[in-house]
């Protein structure tokens, strides 16, 4: 029989878990403050449950504990890249930044994706798995536990399409952000996704302060099924009226992500009807050079371009920032990390075996 994965659960969830093994409910706020607020490594930690409880829980429930497996750190700045090993020996990254107004996290919601962008590592090998509510909190803690620093911002912008694992995105969410854990401020929390137009309206509808990143990376759905296969799902005005959805429910304010494809999305014409598409949304656009994949043949747009895409957008009063790079010199595109340390991992298999 499986273990409880006691990390994953609500404060109420796990009040019945205690009464159900004979114990006081008081002792889940006790269990909760261990887990969440002062990020317990094990069981034995909990100095003020009894020897024969924590000896239930340890029978019982399980821990979970991620292990870094390679941490890449930038000598330009704080960045620093993490490749966890999670229980089942699935590999995910997250990665540390270092920022004047404190520090932020980019975490993955899914072991692999399936949403296969064309430009994107993380799809490669499609989806293996979810990722649990524990095992996104357990990144940054785990990132935590490593810096000896705090996170102040989170970003669900690693592996994997957050909105296609919604439950237990909105139960770390409602974990992360818990006043008897981290604490953490909803507004300070991105997530991102590619656009499934019935779980934005379903996020909408918690009415969270979350900010909302939509990549969409095209100015009109012919060219964006090309990079996007949910692009034929979903159409470009669907998505717009799912974000003016989201905005009525939260007040918040969507940001865009545009990831910029040499020759393919970056001309004067794709801006001019990005510009008409976003004229009069209270919305930020995010422009990223794309980070070429071996796998793939697009090519990033270089500084010129990029720079006259952005005037282009700023003049006609869409507001649109150049993603800073952080960690250059440690930089690879996203997924690619967990990529390589997982072909090094069966190389060593097949040797070992052969
Ligand atoms: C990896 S995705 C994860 C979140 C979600 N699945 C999504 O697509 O928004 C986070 C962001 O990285 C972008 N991205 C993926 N591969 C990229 C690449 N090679 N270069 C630049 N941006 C990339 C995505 O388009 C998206 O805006
Ligand atoms: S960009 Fe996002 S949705 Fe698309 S394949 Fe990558 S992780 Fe999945």
């Amino acid at each position: 029989m499986s273990r409880t994965d006691i990390k994953s659960m609500s404060e109420e969830e796990l009040k019945e878990l205690l009464l159900s093994m004979g114990e006081k409910s008081f002792r889940a706020a006790q269990i909760f403050s261990w887990i969440h607020e002062k990020k317990a490594e094990t069981f034995d930690d909990m100095t003020n449950l009894s020897r024969a409880l924590r000896e239930k829980l340890k029978e019982e429930c399980e821990l979970i504990r991620l292990n870094a497996v390679e941490i890449q750190k930038s000598r330009l700045d704080g960045t620093r890249k993490y490749a966890f090993a999670l229980p089942d020996g699935n590999i995910i990254e997250s990665v540390w930044m270092e920022y004047k107004h404190g520090n932020s996290v980019c975490i993955s919601s899914q072991v692999g994706c399936r949403m296969g962008c064309r430009f994107c590592a993380s799809t490669l090998d499609g989806l293996e798995r979810n990722l649990r509510p524990s095992e996104m909190l357990e990144q940054i803690y785990e990132m935590e536990r490593d810096t000896g620093q705090r996170v102040s911002n989170i970003v669900v912008m690693g592996t994997g399409e957050p909105l296609d694992n919604l439950s237990n995105l909105l139960r770390f969410l409602e974990l992360i952000t818990s006043e008897k854990g981290s604490n953490i401020s909803q507004r300070n929390i991105t997530v991102s996704t590619c656009g499934l137009v019935p779980k934005i309206r379903e996020l909408a509808a918690k009415k969270l302060q979350i900010t909302l990143a939509i990549s969409l990376h095209a100015p009109n759905d012919e060219l964006r099924r090309t990079m996007m296969p949910i692009a034929k799902s979903y159409s470009i005005h669907e998505i717009m009226d799912a974000c003016d959805e989201y905005f009525a429910a939260t007040g918040r304010r969507i940001s865009f992500e545009y990831s910029l494809v040499r020759g393919v999305n970056d001309g004067e014409a794709e801006a001019r009807q990005l510009i008409a598409l976003l004229k009069g949304r209270n919305c930020h656009v995010n422009l990223i050079p794309v980070n070429p994949i071996k796998e793939r043949d697009y090519k990033e747009t270089l500084g010129q371009q990029v720079e006259k895409f952005q005037k282009q957008l700023e003049k006609n009063g869409i507001n649109a920032t150049i993603r800073r790079k952080l960690g250059t010199d440690i930089d690879s595109a996203c997924g690619q990390l967990r990529r390589r340390v997982r072909q090094e991992e069966n190389r060593k298999e097949a040797e070992s075996n052969g």
